[in-house]
């Protein structure tokens, strides 16, 4: 690990680095310089308290003392890093495995930490140490084993908080095997926590194998570390105290380095601040199905459960694509654009339940693919923008290696060959191939953008869905970011779904417009038609509530009264009704039908709002 400045100015951390280099030294040097002293034995001086020849006395063999405690330096070492690199590798993977598994094995695995958690670490060394039966292997596999349940259950929290983050959604969408993202993207992004962990274990397992040497179930002669030593010296405590303190004193000084090194490392690391965040790769290409229909959905529902009941956030959402056509899904915030998304995409939230009478992409039903096939389906005909590029991009992992990724597992692209798709991939989105060596952190959120949907187009995909994909970003970038989705749209006949608050924004980069209101689409509406000619008193406070240059500054922006209707308590009628200009009793009462104007253009409302009503215009400075 690079150690960061603030590490290197710490005077604690100058005294730990002095004490940690002491113990390699004499890890080294030890058997080599006293060994021999150690080992020898002299009748002539058996159990003698200190003097010049022998500062720390001599044992029940006349063996020199300090040479064993400075010789023992170097097994009570590395048999403690040997029972924590076990525990905490074998830990690691069961923990952050649960960010990969199914729902089934994450509880399962999760239950087993739990109860193992339940037993004190040390109790179960000490028992699995007769187990093994006593010596030095017996004693290094029982602290593993007892440190396992800790690593695991650190390891489960912090993959918990990655399992949550747009850059493993990219990589699920994106079909990477189970293990992959275990190794790509989970575990790279956990690393350093449990890193500065295992440091302050080492500690504590150090004094706990001088404890289980101590209680004779660990190093057994004529081997000897520092619990060994102590326990013999232990004997004669009260004649002479040399020989049971220097031990001691060498397991508290190598167990304080330990804890220094973690607690120094700790520090730097919180100074630095957070890791900067950073996306995802891709797979072969897909094309239109027969009907002409990138994708076909209809009634496709999203039911969650949360503390108060279970909600319906979509409710019987119906929409298809065509190659080439980008169609904007617009609502309020909570309407449940995303979750629409997320449902497609086979990416909606642990614990929902999703629903669809058809799900066709790219003329296949997903309903009648294997999971495995589903999943490569997905992966290498859909392709997923994200928000935030920030946090959708492995912080971790170089562009290059993100972007090949997929491409490498799922078409068994030779890492050249994806380098060099990889590099196009970049022009494309006018970004220099020289970027693919940079990580995240370097790049402007305008390049990580570029970045997210170039990873997208590695895959070809035949539907890029694109949430929010410029609200993290400024106006300038944003219009760029815009005209690069139409672009590619133009060159790769992909359709796109655009979803965003920013009806203005949608108006005018999409051919047509879904209106979504608590979880239903409300109203489908070409976009030429959005500013004048919209029908539903919804889509229309909506064009009203945009900000317009022309009007008039002294007045406050017009908003939608009162708020979206409670998830806990559906309603019978219009979710709308409560705050509806055009409303009638009956709204209340019943779901209003469809109402079909032509072929691009119908609404579910009782009391459309009249053609002839001319809205102000729906254009961006
Ligand atoms: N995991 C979840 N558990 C419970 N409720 C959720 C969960 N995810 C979303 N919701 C709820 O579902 C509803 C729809 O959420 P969704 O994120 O799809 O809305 P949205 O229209 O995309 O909003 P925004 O524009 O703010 O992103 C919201 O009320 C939200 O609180």
């Amino acid at each position: 690990m690079c150690l960061p400045s603030g590490f290197r100015r710490s005077p604690i951390a100058w005294a730990t680095a002095f004490m940690l280099a002491s113990l390699v030294a004499l890890a080294v040097a030890g058997p080599m310089v006293w060994g021999a002293a150690a080992d020898r034995p002299d009748p002539s001086v058996v159990l003698r308290g200190p003097s010049a020849a022998h500062p720390f006395g001599t044992d029940g063999l006349g063996r020199d003392l300090l040479a064993r405690v400075l010789t023992a330096t170097r097994p009570s070492l590395l048999l403690a890093l040997a029972a924590v690199l076990l525990g905490a590798g074998s830990g690691i993977i069961v923990g952050s495995c649960t960010a990969v598994l199914g729902r089934r094995g994450r509880r399962l695995t999760a239950g087993m930490i739990n109860l193992l958690l339940a037993f004190p670490a040390l109790l179960v060394a000490m028992f699995l140490a007769v187990v093994f039966g006593a010596g030095t292997a017996g004693a290094v596999l029982a602290l593993a084993a007892a440190g396992v349940p800790g690593f695991a259950r650190l390891a489960q929290t912090l993959a918990a908080g990655v399992a949550g983050t747009d850059h493993l959604a990219a990589a699920r969408v994106l079909g990477l095997r189970r293990h992959r993202l275990l190794w790509r993207h989970v575990l790279p992004n956990i690393a350093e926590p449990l890193l500065l962990s295992a440091t302050t274990a080492a500690g504590t397992t150090l004094v706990a194998l001088s404890g289980l040497s101590f209680l004779g179930l660990g190093v057994q002669p004529p081997g000897y570390d520092w619990g060994l030593l102590l326990s013999q010296g232990l004997d004669r405590i009260y004649a002479e105290p040399l020989p049971a303190l220097a031990p001691g004193l060498a397991v508290l000084y190598a167990a304080l380095a330990f804890q220094l090194l973690g607690e120094a490392l700790a520090g730097s690391v919180a100074r630095r601040g957070p890791a900067p965040r950073a996306p995802a790769p891709t797979p072969p290409p897909s094309g239109p199905a027969e009907d002409g229909l990138v994708l076909q959905v209809e009634d496709l529902t999203v039911e969650l459960p949360t503390p108060g009941g279970t909600i319906q956030p979509v409710r019987g959402v119906s929409l298809s694509l065509r190659p080439g056509e980008a169609v904007g899904l617009v609502g309020e915030s909570g309407s449940g654009k995303t979750l629409t998304a997320l449902a497609l995409a086979d990416l909606h939230p642990h614990g929902a339940r999703v629903s669809r009478r058809t799900l066709r992409l790219l003329g296949a039903d997903l309903a009648a693919l294997t999971p495995k096939e589903r999943d490569r389906h997905l992966a290498t005909g859909l392709s997923m923008i994200f928000q935030n590029p920030a946090s959708a991009l492995n912080p971790s992992l170089r562009i290059g290696t993100q972007l090949t990724e997929a491409v490498r597992a799922h078409r068994g692209t030779s890492r050249a060959q994806a380098t060099a798709e990889a590099a196009d991939a970049l022009r494309r989105v006018a970004l220099s191939p020289a970027l693919l060596r940079s990580r995240p952190y370097q790049l402007s959120g305008g390049q990580r953008q570029r970045v997210m949907i170039a990873a997208g187009l590695m895959t070809r995909p035949g539907l890029i869905i694109a949430d929010e994909p410029t609200t993290a970003l400024d106006v300038t970038v944003q219009r760029q970011i815009t005209r690069l989705l139409t672009d590619i749209r133009r060159d790769t006949s992909a359709a796109l779904l655009f979803i965003s608050h920013d009806i203005a924004l949608v108006g005018e980069f999409c051919e047509r417009v879904l209106v979504m209101y608590a979880g239903t689409i409300v109203e489908a509406v070409p976009a030429d038609r959005l500013a004048d000619g919209a029908r539903h008193p919804y889509t229309r406070a909506l064009v009203a509530s945009v900000p317009d240059l022309a009007a008039d500054r002294g007045r406050p922006l017009p908003t939608i009264g009162g708020g979206p209707p409670d998830p806990l308590v559906p309603a019978p009628g219009c979710p709308f009704e409560p705050r509806c200009p055009r409303r009638q009793d009956h709204c209340a009462e019943q779901a209003p039908p469809w109402q079909d104007f032509d072929a691009t253009h119908r609404v579910a409302c009782w009391h459309p709002e009249p053609v002839t009503a001319v809205l102000k215009t729906v254009a961006r400075s």
